[in-house]
C-alpha cells in the first residue's frame, strides 16, 4: 500500500481587490512507496510548501483527495506521521527536552508513559542529548534544525515529511541532517522531503516528484529522471520544447 496518495489537488489563493487569483496547484497527483525515500523538488515558489500544507489540511485545497496509508487524515493516522515545517515556531525559552515534551503532549495529551525513553532516543539520534537542558535561544541554526527533526521522529512515525530540512544550513549541518535521515531510512521509515536543489535528492532518494509552477513535471524513480534529464533546468527545457507543460 502507498504511504501517501495525492490525487487531483488544486489550490487557488484568492487575490485582493485589485489582485488576480493565483492558481498555485494544478491537478497535482503523486504517491509515495512505503519504505522508500521520495524527494519533492521544484524551484522557489513552485508549490511545494502549499502541497505539504494541504496534506495536513492546514490549507484547504479547492479539490483533490489525500490518503495516508489508505485513510483520510484523522487522529489515528496522525500518530503515524512526523512533520517538520519549513519554518517551525520554536519557543526559545524552552529547553530542548521541554520542546519535545510540548510536542508529545500535543500528540498524546497528558499520557506521559514512554516520553522519557523516546525523548532520549530522539535527542541521541540528532546528537543533542548533552544540550537537552539548554534553552533553545542558545542553540545554533543547525541545532535548531536538529531539535525540529527530533520532534518529528519522537513518536517513531512510519512516515516522515520534512519541508526543506537542509535549507539555510552550512555543509556540516547539511551532512548531519543527511546522516540522521539515512539512519531513519535504515529502520524502514517512508521519507518525503522537499528541496529546491536536486543535489540534495541524489544522495538520499529512490524516487522523485518534480513540481514547476504548480504542475507535476515528473514522478518516478530518480535514476530514470537522471538518465533522461540530468538536471532540473534540462527537464524544464525538454518538457517546454515538447509543449507538454506550461513551464
Ligand atoms: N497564503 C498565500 N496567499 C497567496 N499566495 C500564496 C500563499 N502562500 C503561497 N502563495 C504563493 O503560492 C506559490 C507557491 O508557494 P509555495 O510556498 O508553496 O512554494 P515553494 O515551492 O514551497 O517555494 P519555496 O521553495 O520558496 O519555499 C507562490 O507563488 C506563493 O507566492
Amino acid at each position: 500500500m502507498a504511504a501517501l496518495t495525492v490525487e487531483g489537488l488544486n489550490k487557488t489563493f484568492r487575490g485582493g481587490l485589485f489582485e488576480k487569483d493565483r492558481h498555485v496547484l494544478r491537478d497535482v497527483s503523486f504517491s509515495l512507496r512505503e519504505g522508500q525515500t521520495t524527494g519533492f523538488v521544484g524551484s522557489n515558489g513552485s508549490g511545494k510548501t502549499t502541497t505539504i500544507k494541504c496534506l495536513f489540511d492546514f490549507i484547504h485545497p479547492d479539490s483533490g483527495t489525500i490518503r495516508f496509508f489508505g485513510q483520510e487524515i484523522g487522529n489515528e493516522v496522525k500518530t503515524r506521521i512526523g512533520y517538520l515545517p519549513e519554518r517551525p515556531y520554536l519557543y526559545e525559552f524552552l529547553t530542548g527536552e521541554e520542546f519535545l515534551k510540548l510536542h508529545w503532549n500535543l500528540c498524546y495529551g497528558s499520557v506521559t508513559k514512554d516520553f522519557a525513553e523516546r525523548a532520549k532516543e530522539s535527542l541521541r539520534k540528532v546528537d543533542l542529548l548533552e544540550a537537552k537542558d539548554r534553552r533553545l535561544r542558545t542553540y545554533s541554526k543547525g541545532m535548531l534544525q536538529r531539535v525540529g527533526i527530533a520532534q518529528a521522529i519522537l513518536t517513531r512515525p512510519d512516515l516522515l515529511i520534512l519541508d526543506e530540512p537542509m535549507s539555510g544550513l552550512d555543509p556540516d549541518g547539511r551532512a548531519m541532517v543527511k546522516d540522521i535521515l539515512r539512519e531513519e531510512q535504515k529502520r524502514g521509515m517512508t521519507l518525503f522531503f522537499s528541496s529546491h536543489l536536486l543535489q540534495d535528492m541524489e544522495e538520499l532518494c529512490s524516487d522523485l516528484v518534480v513540481i514547476n509552477k504548480g504542475q507535476i513535471l515528473y514522478k518516478g524513480d530518480l535514476p530514470t529522471f537522471m538518465s533522461e534529464f540530468q538536471s532540473l533546468e534540462k527537464a524544464f527545457q525538454v518538457l517546454k520544447n515538447k509543449g507538454a507543460m506550461d513551464v
